[in-house]
């Protein structure tokens, strides 16, 4: 028996700076971490299955395209019982089932001795790399570039999900130019919530503009946390789940009541942006 967590993902900023020949894009990401996510347990067994339980466990497959049963294939493991508990919602840009698939890999090898993936999951998703070290990174390339960054205060945050899943490859599809600059190099140090906030108010989400365009609800998302006065509110990844950074945990935890009360039916969480979960 091994557990692993598997915390949301959040791009606090995402550059898209190229396209390979294969159509991936070269992105530019500070990627970090929330105290909140999916939970990975997994015991011996003859078989290969997958339970899925837990507040969001609604719509997310429970067949083999699962990320958890793909991740376990990856490694060779052809019995374990698996259990995914699902506290994210999916296809959000929160990196739900990749952080799964990482979580996955984490308790197999935990469980089985055997080894990790030499790509690290890539091939499972871009983003499965950056969820396997958990930590903040600046993530280039396709998603397989990363770097540790300069030590990030612990950010309080807020995450909402205004309830429409957002289709990844319809948002880089329907993105307006693919050579846009980079961040920074090297990244500078920041001493608080409010100068990380300033500097990456000059920083972009690429795939903002083309989200908004599909998806309505997360212009709503962004007004309802700006309505707040937060350091910064921005959409993490592809979409829909946007962010919202604050001074202290208790001005999170009110802005989180607020848009919550005025919007009972989206998912909305006070949390902490950690450099390690
Ligand atoms: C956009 C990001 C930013 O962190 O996050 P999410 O919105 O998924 O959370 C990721 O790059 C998503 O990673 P992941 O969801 O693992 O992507 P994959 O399954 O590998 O790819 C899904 C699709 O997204 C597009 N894709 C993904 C990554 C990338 N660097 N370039 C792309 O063009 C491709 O159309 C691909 O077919
Ligand atoms: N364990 C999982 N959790 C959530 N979604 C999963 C999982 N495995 C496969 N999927 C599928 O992967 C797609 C992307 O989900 P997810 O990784 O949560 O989103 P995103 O890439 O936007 O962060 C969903 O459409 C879902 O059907």
């Amino acid at each position: 028996m091994a557990e692993a967590f598997a915390p949301a993902k959040i791009n606090l900023t995402l550059h898209v700076t190229g396209q390979r020949p294969d159509g991936y894009h070269l992105l530019d990401s500070l990627v970090v971490f929330a105290g909140i996510g999916d939970r990975i347990a997994v015991a011996p067994a003859d078989d290969l299955t997958l339970t899925v339980t837990g507040p969001m466990a609604a719509g997310v497959p429970t067949d083999g395209s699962n990320l958890v049963l793909r991740a376990a294939r990856a490694m060779g493991v052809t019995g374990a019982a698996i259990t995914l508990e699902k506290h994210l919602p999916a296809a959000a840009g929160i990196g739900g089932g990749s952080s799964d698939a990482a979580a996955t890999l984490r308790a197999l090898a935990g469980m089985t001795g055997r080894e990790v993936p030499p790509d690290r999951g890539l091939s499972l998703g871009a983003d499965v790399p950056v969820c396997l070290a958990a930590r903040s990174c600046r993530m280039r390339g396709v998603g397989e570039g990363l770097e540790p960054v300069p030590d990030l205060p612990p950010l309080a945050a807020v995450l909402v999900n205004p309830g429409c899943a957002v289709s990844t490859p319809a948002v880089f599809r329907a993105l307006a130019a693919r050579d846009n600059p980079p961040m920074p190099d090297p990244l500078p140090s920041f001493d608080s919530p409010r100068t990380l906030a300033g500097w990456l108010a000059d920083q972009r989400n690429d795939l903002e503009a083309p989200a908004l365009a599909a998806a309505p609800p997360v212009a709503e998302a962004l007004a309802a946390l700006r309505a707040q006065s937060p350091l910064l509110a921005r959409m993490s990844g592809s979409g829909a789940t946007c962010f919202s950074l604050h001074e202290s945990s208790a001005s999170a935890e009110a802005c989180a009541r607020a848009v919550s009360a005025a919007h009972p039916d989206w998912w909305v969480r006070a949390t902490t942006f950690a450099r390690t979960p």
